[in-house]
């Protein structure tokens, strides 16, 4: 038998719905770079699970039942309203409340292709209207309903914070949804395809997906990078801080990849935005102590940022509460969840590793 911490390096099923190669990433052989460019996050998720772009009126069609579908029933946020709302992390909020949602979903347990998609797209859609409700809750006020004339990305803001966004907010919100779309066989999907894997259901593959993107070795990293830079403060906090953290032998959040070692392809999009958006809200300083964070982990550890390192400022300049960040990340990733548990149901084996045994030797049972 083979072993490897982690699973590092082992190949545990095949897939069509992204690929990393040669530090490449593409979604259905889509180059991610492109796809930032010029997807909106709708033809993303159609991409993801169809496996073919959208021809114009299939994304019109697409976009119209995701946005039939956004309503939650009320059981969800009447429910929410008895959790300890105030204290609660959203994260766990969100993993309860996806689960929760299954029980309102009389098809939940049909288990064939077409009632698998229809509940895809419930899920897709629903998503950030229960992110948006929560937040809505806690602060004291009552959920906004979806606006059926705004799009995906758009709707998600305008649920949060009641007002119909500015342009600029929504092209660099759907943006970050898009770069967060989909990865390959990263812990959360491997989580939901496991999960599913038992021909267990869509929602139970959902819910154990949030609750392995909610660790800060992965999704969670987003809101600890946003800890960090608060903590930090000033640029000049900026060296002594890490130098600190690295002495401690601490990992810095937002840094280092299991699979890419020369920098993740994602990364520069949100360096980007991170500038241009700092920028708009005149908190620049967000931006240039990213930099110098990003200088200095590179020069003493090798190590560069991934995907969750600028989204953290990116997120902060649109005015999302920083442990929003990520549900957000879960909002998007719902769609390379939901395409990996589609494909796993398509050809399905359980999956079922072993493990080396270290423990003790072979030993009798006592007799009393
Ligand atoms: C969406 C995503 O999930 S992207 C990842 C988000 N997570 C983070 O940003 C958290 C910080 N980063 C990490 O913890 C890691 O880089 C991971 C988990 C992402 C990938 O880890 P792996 O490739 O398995 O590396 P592993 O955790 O085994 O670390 C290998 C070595 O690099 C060091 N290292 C890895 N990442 C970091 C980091 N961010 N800061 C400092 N040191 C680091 C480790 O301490 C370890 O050092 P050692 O060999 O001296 O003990
Ligand atoms: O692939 C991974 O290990 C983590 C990651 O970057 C992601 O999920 O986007």
């Amino acid at each position: 038998m083979t072993t490897t911490r982690g699973l590092e390096g082992i190949v545990a099923t095949q897939s069509s719905v992204s690929s990393i190669i040669d530090d490449e990433l593409t979604y259905q052989g889509y180059g991610i770079d492109d796809l930032a460019n010029h997807a909106r996050f709708e033809e993303v998720v159609y991409l993801l699970w169809n496996g073919v772009l959208p021809a114009k009126e299939q994304l019109q069609s697409f976009s119209d039942e995701l946005q039939k579908a956004a309503f939650v029933p009320k059981e969800i946020f009447e429910q929410m309203k008895a959790y300890p709302i105030t204290t609660v992390h959203p994260m766990a909020a969100l993993r309860t409340a996806i689960s929760t949602l299954g029980l309102y979903d009389e098809e939940a347990e049909e288990m064939n292709g077409e009632a698998n998609y229809r509940k895809a797209i419930k899920l897709q859609a629903k998503i950030p209207t229960i992110v948006a409700g929560f937040e809505r809750i806690r602060s004291g006020k009552e959920p906004v309903e979806p606006n059926p004339n705004l799009s995906f990305a758009a709707n998600f803001l305008y649920m949060l914070n009641g007002t119909v966004p500015d342009e600029l907010s929504v092209r660099a919100f759907d943006k970050a949804l898009v770069l967060h779309a989909d990865h390959e066989l990263n812990a959360s999907t491997f989580t939901a395809r496991v999960c599913v894997a038992t021909l267990s259901d869509v929602y139970s593959g959902l819910t154990a997906a949030i609750g392995a993107l909610k660790g800060p070795l992965h999704g969670g990293a987003n809101e600890a990078v946003m800890k960090m830079l608060v903590e930090i403060d000033e640029l000049e906090n900026v060296e002594p801080y890490i130098r600190a953290a690295l002495d401690r032998k601490e990992k810095i959040m937002g840094f280092g990849h299991r699979v890419y070692k020369n920098g993740d392809p994602r990364a520069k999009h949100l360096r980007q935005m991170s500038k241009e958006l700092t920028d708009v809200i005149k908190e620049s300083k967000w931006y240039e102590m990213s930099l110098k964070i990003e200088e200095m982990v590179t020069k003493e550890k090798g190590l560069l940022p991934n995907v969750d390192f600028y989204s953290a400022t990116v997120y902060h300049s649109l005015g999302i509460k920083h442990d929003l960040f990520t549900p957000i990340f879960a909002i998007s990733r719902t769609s390379g969840w939901l395409a990996h548990i589609l494909e796993q149901y398509e050809n399905n084996r359980l999956i079922r590793p072993r493990a080396e045994y270290i423990g003790p030797d072979k030993r009798s049972f006592p007799k009393k």
